[in-house]
């Protein structure tokens, strides 16, 4: 017997939205994680750049909008709270407000689509904290308890891949020379190798490299790219100390590799991100950009699939798909309260 849900949380990443909480939150985002000072001094100042607000929250509540109307073209009208991993709103105080407003099944939706730690057995983590917070709040509720399931990862789902394909047609239409030859490149948030290695044996850049399979598939179909592996797929943001090894290649250092190949144009798709926040407006708009104008190569940066009605659809889909109780428990990403993926993906690293 299953009882249906009753709302939904949307879980992200979070992000400063005035220049004094930049530190603060770098502070929450990097604890414990061997981050070096001048390292998080430079992304403080990415941060200042944008005035010291980073895109993310405002992109996030434009989604969860997007998905309110989605929920209710579905006749699904359930109630979307937002809560974040490292800044206000915070997951925890987004479960209590959720519990005092009469919630005791909800549905999680993440804003990263992938497996592994960053991207899904962290977001485990949040939803066990959010518990934990809850009980000590309101020690009622430890007789009356809240039960939060995790959506599964999206990343394999044709909505996904068919709106991130749309986008990459988009950028081809918006170089310089649209109908010249091109190099498509995928880029994902870079982690640490060994983290990658850690769980299920590379599970995420192996998704990654799936997924931008998928979406160059798609392209060849329709004559968007040639036959054969026509892009590249590379990583993006990588911090951490040097001498600890990262996915690579870095999309800069690949970006010198094609002009010295002769490449002219280069379309980059952000198929790790769901939306347009910091690590694509500033690494990708600024930073990218800039390097491309030096090494003189047309480029075009596809959009994330951020509002895209396919994509929020997509997440009205999902939530359906498990509003009534049922739903796949043991797909990749699933998993009640915290305790991680029933399909014991995302492993313990
Ligand atoms: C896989 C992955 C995703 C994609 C999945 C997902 O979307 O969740 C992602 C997303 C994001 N990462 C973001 C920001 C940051 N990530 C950092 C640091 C790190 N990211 C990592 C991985 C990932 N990160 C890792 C292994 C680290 C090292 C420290 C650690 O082991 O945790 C740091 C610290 C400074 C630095 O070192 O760069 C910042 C500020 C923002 C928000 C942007 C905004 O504010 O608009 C978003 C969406
Ligand atoms: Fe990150």
């Amino acid at each position: 017997m299953s009882e249906p849900f009753t709302a939904v949380l949307f879980l992200s990443f979070g992000g400063p939205e005035r220049p004094e909480e930049v530190m603060p939150f770098l502070e929450n985002v990097t604890r414990g994680r061997g981050v070096p000072a001048d390292r998080l001094a430079e992304v403080a100042e990415h941060y200042h750049h944008f005035g010291g607000a980073s895109p993310i929250n405002g992109l996030n509540r434009d989604m969860m909008a997007a998905l309110r109307s989605g929920l209710a073209q579905r006749g699904a009208d359930l109630p979307v709270y937002f809560g974040n991993r490292n800044w206000d709103p915070y997951v925890e105080d987004a479960v209590e407000t959720m519990y005092r407003d009469g919630h005791r099944r909800i549905l999680v939706f993440t804003t990263s689509a992938w497996g592994g730690y960053s991207g899904c057995k962290q977001y485990h983590e949040d939803i066990a904290r959010a518990v934990a917070a809850l009980a000590e709040r309101v020690p009622e509720s430890t007789a009356d308890p809240v039960l939060l399931r995790k959506l599964p990862q999206y990343w394999a789902e044709a909505a996904f891949l068919e709106s991130q394909a749309d986008a990459v047609r988009r950028a081809v239409a918006a170089l310089p020379d649209p109908t010249g030859p091109f190099r498509l490149v995928f880029t994902a948030h870079s982690i640490p190798v060994r983290a990658d290695r850690a769980i299920g044996d590379g599970l995420y850049s192996r998704q990654v490299d799936a997924a931008c399979a998928q979406v160059a598939q798609r392209l060849t179909a329709d004559g968007t790219l040639g036959a054969g592996r026509d892009y590249d797929q590379v990583w993006q943001s990588r911090s951490g100390p040097p001498e600890v090894p990262w996915l690579e290649p870095d999309i800069a250092d690949h970006l010198r590799a094609l002009a010295d190949d002769g490449v002219e144009q280069v379309v980059v798709a952000p198929i790790g991100f769901v939306s347009d926040h910091l690590e694509v407006i500033w690494d990708l708009d600024s930073e990218l950009a800039e390097l491309a104008g030096e090494l003189d190569l047309g480029y075009s940066r596809a959009a994330t699939v951020g509002t895209d009605p396919r994509f929020t659809g997509l997440i009205a889909d999902l939530v359906q798909r498990y509003a009534d109780g049922g739903g796949d428990l043991d797909a990749p990403g699933c998993g009640d309260n915290g305790a991680g993926c029933r399909a014991g993906c995302c492993g313990d690293a």
